[in-house]
């Protein structure tokens, strides 16, 4: 029988370059998966909090100091070396010149593309999350109109949109989802779409949403590049993360007239839903825009999803 091992707890951090690239340094010689790319990081001491210990580690291997650092993924795995932890922050500001204090190397890599490996066997899905935008861009053509929403992304297609129009038909949703993709794909930008993914199979799209009760519902991860769930509470979340979703969104985070009757959760609400943290990134929704982001980073989401902000 396995012995009960205590749980190391790590804390590790992505710095965001203003171009989007990332950093990934080499595990030094002589430590359990020498040559293997993580991102920079360590074990948190007695008595730091994992901010403290971020920016430790990172003076300690890299010779930088960390500015400005957000909260993003959780992650428990099994190691055969021991069962860790692992806080993942995204670090957006440093100061200091790079200095390899442990002989590692380094690797800026853009999200997607990587050119080094292999990688910590932990850090799979975190990579995925990189490839996501800081804002999520959903249609709701059923109230302001399909033609306010294909003007908008003609004229400025966002990172990535989520198709969801509840009153459509599957003819109808399918020749809405090609007028948005042939808005957004060509620039670069992902399209997901919420509804049966039986509806979707064909269509030009880069993942599939799935409403809560359609994520109960479900025994199988759907095969799409992506999918994403809607959660409101910890049963969905851990489903979401047991069907192996890349992403959730969870609100409402502020008053939004798509659920008059129940109270928002506001920041805090939304920080305790995520619990022990959550190793999926989570964006934020529910009566905010843009100028919430910081709120949402500070709050360990991913980003924002938007509805009615994004078209206006
Ligand atoms: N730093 C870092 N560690 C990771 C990542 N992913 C991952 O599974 N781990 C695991 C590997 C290790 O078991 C543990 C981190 O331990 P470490 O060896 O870096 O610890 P440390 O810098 O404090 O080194 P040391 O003083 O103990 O030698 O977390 C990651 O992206 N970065
Ligand atoms: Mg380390």
């Amino acid at each position: 029988m396995r012995s009960m091992s205590k749980i190391v707890d790590v804390v590790a951090g992505t710095l965001i370059a203003a171009d989007g690239r990332f950093l990934l340094g080499s595990r030094p010689e002589g430590k359990p998966y020498a040559g293997y790319w993580e991102f920079p990081g360590g074990k948190i001491e007695p008595g730091e909090t994992p901010f403290e210990a971020l920016r430790r580690e990172f003076h300690e291997e890299l010779g930088i100091t960390v500015e400005a650092a957000t909260p993003w993924l959780t992650k428990v795995h099994v190691y055969e070396h021991a069962t860790v932890r692992l806080r993942f922050y995204r670090v957006w500001s440093w100061t200091g010149e790079f200095e390899m204090r442990e002989g590692q190397d380094i690797a800026w890599q853009v999200p997607g593309e990587l050119t080094v490996g292999p990688m910590l066997p932990a850090n799979g899905p975190i990579l995925k999350a990189l490839e996501l935008p800081a804002v999520l861009a959903i249609t709701c053509a059923h109230e302001i109109g399909e033609d306010v929403i294909l003007a908008s992304l003609a004229e400025a297609p966002p990172a990535a949109v989520l198709v969801r129009e509840p009153g459509y038909q599957m003819e109808e949703l399918a020749r809405f989802v090609r007028e948005v993709s042939a808005r957004v794909r060509p620039a670069g930008g992902k399209v997901f779409a919420n509804a049966d993914p039986a509806w979707l199979e064909g269509l030009p799209i880069d993942g599939v949403h799935l409403s809560e009760a359609r994520l109960m519902a479900m025994d199988a991860r759907p095969d799409f590049e992506w999918v994403g769930a809607s959660v409101h509470g910890r049963e969905a979340k851990e489903k979401a993360e047991a069907l192996g979703a890349d992403y959730l969104l969870l609100g409402h985070v502020k008053p939004t007239p798509t659920h008059p009757d129940s109270a928002p959760l506001g920041w805090d609400g939304f920080e305790c839903r995520l619990a022990e943290g959550c190793p999926l990134p989570v964006y934020a929704l529910g009566g905010l825009s843009s100028a919430d982001l910081a709120d949402a980073y500070a709050h360990g989401a991913q980003g924002v999803a938007l509805m009615r902000g994004a078209w206006q």
